[in-house]
């Protein structure tokens, strides 16, 4: 393989559960061949993590269960993963970006001692509007997304009651937040964060696509358990936010995508300085 080729790695969370996450991660890195190439690895089933030494990129996924819990295995090697990573930016110029996306993004937040995770009243699932904050309306990750923006939402978990004292000292920032739900006195919960220069994640997942929606929902146990939750005027509305060309299309094309350019442009740069 070319030494031109940007590798990416693909850790795969979803505990080898059926889910539409891998297909629109790889839909989205297809669009960066030949640039890029990609492996993955399943790391909650198989222990599997890659070798820092091989991969410029990393996404990590979204998962099912408690993010609070592991199996005293994988979750170790997952975090000392993480902390190898960040070791390796403090202390190389060609820097390894990391994406990571709901389950490991909650992760993230925890192990970098950000916020606590709770289990939310009840399922947060669909299409939901996500605000940018001061520091999220300059952040390029969200560069070409409105404010509000429009995300495919899922989750039972969420991240709540930073520490803002832990962001000062570590430079990391909030970057957007849930929507304000006036008549429930919850507070809002963070959406995305920016922990460093090169590490970024989202509590939403920014691959999902409508046609990964719309599979969801044909399992009819899964359709109706939502239509129930939302009530047949809203759950009307979600498909109809569905094929706006705003909403979750516009996502799908711009934040991965960002993310995406931002490392590639940023690995190339360094590489060709250190190769003059
Ligand atoms: N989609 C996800 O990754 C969900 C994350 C986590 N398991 C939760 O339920 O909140």
């Amino acid at each position: 393989m070319s030494n031109k080729i940007i590798k990416i790695a693909l850790l795969d969370m979803y505990n080898g559960e059926p889910n539409q996450g891998m297909r629109c991660i790889i839909d989205v890195v297809n669009r960066f061949s030949p640039v890029v190439s990609f492996e993955i690895f399943d790391v909650r089933v198989k222990c599997e993590l890659p070798d820092i030494n091989k991969f410029d990129i990393y996404i990590s996924t979204g998962g099912p269960g408690n993010p609070l819990i592991g199996d005293g295995n994988w979750d170790v090697k997952y975090y000392e993963f993480i902390d190898s990573l960040n070791k390796w930016n403090n202390e190389n110029a060609i820097k390894k970006h990391v994406l990571f996306i709901c389950h490991s993004f909650q992760m993230a937040c925890l192990h970098f001692g950000l916020a606590t995770v709770t289990k939310r009243n009840d399922t947060s699932f669909g299409v939901m509007t996500i605000h940018k904050t001061k520091e999220g309306l300059v952040d390029p990750l969200f560069e070409g997304l409105a404010d509000p923006f429009y995300a495919i939402d899922s989750r039972d978990y969420q991240v709540v009651q930073p520490k803002l004292s832990i962001f000062a000292k570590k430079g990391a920032k909030i970057i957007s937040l849930e929507k304000i739900r006036d008549h429930v006195q919850y507070e809002r919960a963070i959406m995305a964060v920016r922990f460093t220069d090169y590490f970024v994640g989202t509590q939403f997942h920014p691959e999902a696509d409508p046609i990964s929606f719309v599979s969801h929902l044909r399992n009819k146990e899964a359709k109706e358990k939502i239509r129930a939750m939302k009530g047949k005027r809203k759950f009307r509305n979600m498909l109809e936010d569905l094929l706006d060309d705003d909403k979750i299309y516009r996502t799908n094309e711009t934040l991965i995508p960002n993310f995406l350019r931002i490392a590639i442009n940023d690995l190339m740069k360094t590489k060709k300085m250190l190769s003059n």
